[in-house]
């Protein structure tokens, strides 16, 4: 059976520490794009609060009621919701992204590059361990925005079965050409489809490009964002990556015993 699934970026404007504001934004995108059939919906990186560092150990205190709502709400709508918050455990902070099914809490990924061109690894801790988990809408792979400029970790996540990558960021101008360069680099080099959420406007000193991409396993941008609040959607086709994979073998040739042993 063809397997078929429509995934959505959603991409807004986020307010720089202002909760209440960000959280009723996503719920209505969430609820726009279960209206619009769409089963996997990927929020952008830290959608609760933006980079509001010197609050952060106060605000990612609303962490956990944030997850239950989106927990409920994933059921409720039928989706498969991933996006990062802030999430604090044991002393430290951790730019952590969740992947909700349906309602279940399947997986946690936290962000094992931090920006330090931004600061972020003064102020959060790094993860340590990668995700791959299956889902309803397939076996989904997670990385967050910077994470995009190590090739190494999408390889680990293709070789460990990764159909979606599923991408949540804050990726600011003047960079939009490796954004888009990257990522479809990554769809391409893996044979994977790529949902990509970034967000949008102006935070601080950082202006936020938006273009939120949904990317073929050919490389094709089956979907963009523009540069405000959006939610671009496209649908997946899984035989087509099939399809592709069996053209062009790059999981077969590949040498390890040559470069390498990855998994
Ligand atoms: N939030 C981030 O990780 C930003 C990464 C970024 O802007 C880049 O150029 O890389």
């Amino acid at each position: 059976m063809n397997r078929q699934i429509r995934s959505a970026a959603i991409q807004f404007n986020i307010t720089l520490g202002d909760v209440a504001r960000n959280r009723g934004k996503a719920f209505s995108a969430l609820q726009q794009a279960a209206d619009d059939g769409v089963q996997l919906a990927v929020l952008p990186e830290m959608w609760s609060t933006g980079y509001d560092y010197r609050r952060l150990v106060e605000l990612a205190k609303e962490t956990p009621a944030i997850l239950a709502e989106l927990q409920e709400t994933a059921a409720r709508l039928g989706l498969v919701v991933v996006g990062s918050l802030p999430e604090s455990e044991d002393g430290k902070l951790y730019n952590s992204a969740t992947v909700i099914d349906r309602g279940e809490l399947r997986g946690r990924y936290r962000k094992l590059h931090l920006f330090s061109t931004m600061g972020e690894d003064r102020f959060l801790a790094a993860g340590d361990s990668t995700l791959v988990v299956p889902t309803s809408v397939g076996r989904l792979g997670v990385a967050i925005c910077y994470d995009l400029r190590f090739p190494e970790l999408f390889r680990k996540l293709a070789l460990e079965g990764a159909e979606i990558l599923c991408l949540p960021a804050e990726w600011p101008k003047p960079r939009q050409e490796h954004w888009r360069t990257l990522l479809r680099a990554r769809a391409i080099e893996n044979q994977q489809f790529v949902v990509a959420a970034n967000c949008c406007g102006i935070q601080g000193k950082l202006d936020f490009f938006g273009m939120s991409l949904l990317i073929s396993p050919w490389g094709e941008v089956l979907a963009e964002g523009g540069e405000t609040d959006c939610q671009p959607t496209a649908l997946f086709d899984f035989e087509q990556m099939t399809s592709f994979r069996s053209k062009i073998r790059c999981f077969q040739d590949r040498r390890p015993e040559i470069y390498g042993t990855l998994p």
